[in-house]
């Protein structure tokens, strides 16, 4: 058996934390031979563990402590520790693979309520189940969604070759804001995602950069972005903002403006890697 879950593109600007994108980078992980203890075998480097202190099998286990020990192969094309939703794909493959061998009969909503409790937010790991484009709180213990089609659009990453933890990306966040902060906030937040469901990808766009929830404090820890924002627009971008926690940065434009920004934006030579990317529409796959 195989389970195959999407990375994720959280944020989109205003929707901090309640918005998020499967996109077609994929962990993907393979139930071996049962044994004595879990093995996984990966070759994400000595940091990443591979017994159970692995967050794929902290978070199984937590989900059905008597599972039968099996090897695992895993194999990931989200970068860590990037704003691709590395850590929630893992915590949605475990919650699979609980599902899976403990024959659980999960529902989606099990899964997403169960994911949103490890992960603290719904924005990654509920377009890491579902696919697609996925609007979601969590408040009281209760989670909400709504999955929805994102209108079509050119996605380009680039993806930087340092790394951002999400725990010190949200240190730079502010504790409080004032009543008349968090209305502009949300208002802004909510044409955003008018617009996204209407699909009017310009309009979306420019409310996707007009953020007052993180971007702005976390500028600083991406210095990458304000170029990137200069020379997409004068191509013709649709948005760029921060994926995540960062430190990618995803831009989003007309398709046939896709390659010419793509060249203009290698041509600066910044130290990262710049990925066309496609929307995943499915999200937890698992083939037998
Ligand atoms: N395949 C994996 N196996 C085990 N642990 C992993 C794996 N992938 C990611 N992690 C854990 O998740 C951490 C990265 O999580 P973090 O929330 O900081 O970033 P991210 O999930 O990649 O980005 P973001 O949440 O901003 O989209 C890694 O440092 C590692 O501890
Ligand atoms: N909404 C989260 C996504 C990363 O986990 C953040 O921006 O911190």
């Amino acid at each position: 058996m195989t389970i195959s879950v999407p990375a994720t593109s959280a944020n989109l600007g205003p929707g901090f934390d309640s918005v998020g994108l499967a996109v077609n980078l994929y962990l993907t992980i393979e139930l071996l031979e049962a044994t004595n203890h879990w093995h996984i075998e990966h070759d994400l480097g000595v940091e990443v563990p591979s017994d159970e202190r692995n967050l794929l099998l902290e978070t199984a286990l937590q989900v059905s402590p008597s599972l039968q020990p099996h090897k695992i192969k895993m194999i990931s094309e989200i970068p860590l520790a990037r704003g691709l939703g590395s850590s929630s794909s893992v915590v949605v493959a475990g919650i699979e693979l609980a599902n899976q061998l403990g024959q659980l009969n999960l529902t989606g909503a099990d899964k997403i309520a169960i994911a949103t409790k490890i992960e603290g937010h719904p924005d990654n790991v509920a377009p890491a189940i579902f696919g697609n484009l996925v609007i979601a709180n969590s408040i009281g213990g209760k989670t909400n969604h709504v999955t929805a089609p994102m209108p079509e659009t050119g996605l380009l990453a680039f993806i930087p070759d340092y790394e951002l933890k999400t725990s010190d990306s949200r240190q730079v966040l502010p504790n409080e804001f004032t009543y008349h902060d968090a209305v502009a906030a949300s208002a802004i937040a909510n044409v955003a995602i008018a617009a996204l469901l209407t699909g009017d990808m310009a309009l979306a766009g420019q409310l996707m950069e007009q953020d007052l929830f993180h971007e702005s404090y976390r500028g600083k820890l991406v210095p990458e972005v304000a170029k990137i924002r200069e020379i997409s627009h004068a191509k013709g971008a649709y948005a760029t903002y921060l994926s995540g926690a960062g430190p990618t940065v995803m831009i989003m434009m007309p398709i046939d403006k896709l390659t010419t920004i793509k060249s203009e934006l290698e041509a600066q030579e910044f130290s990262g890697q710049l990925l066309e990317l496609a929307v995943d529409t499915q999200g937890i796959k698992v083939v037998y």
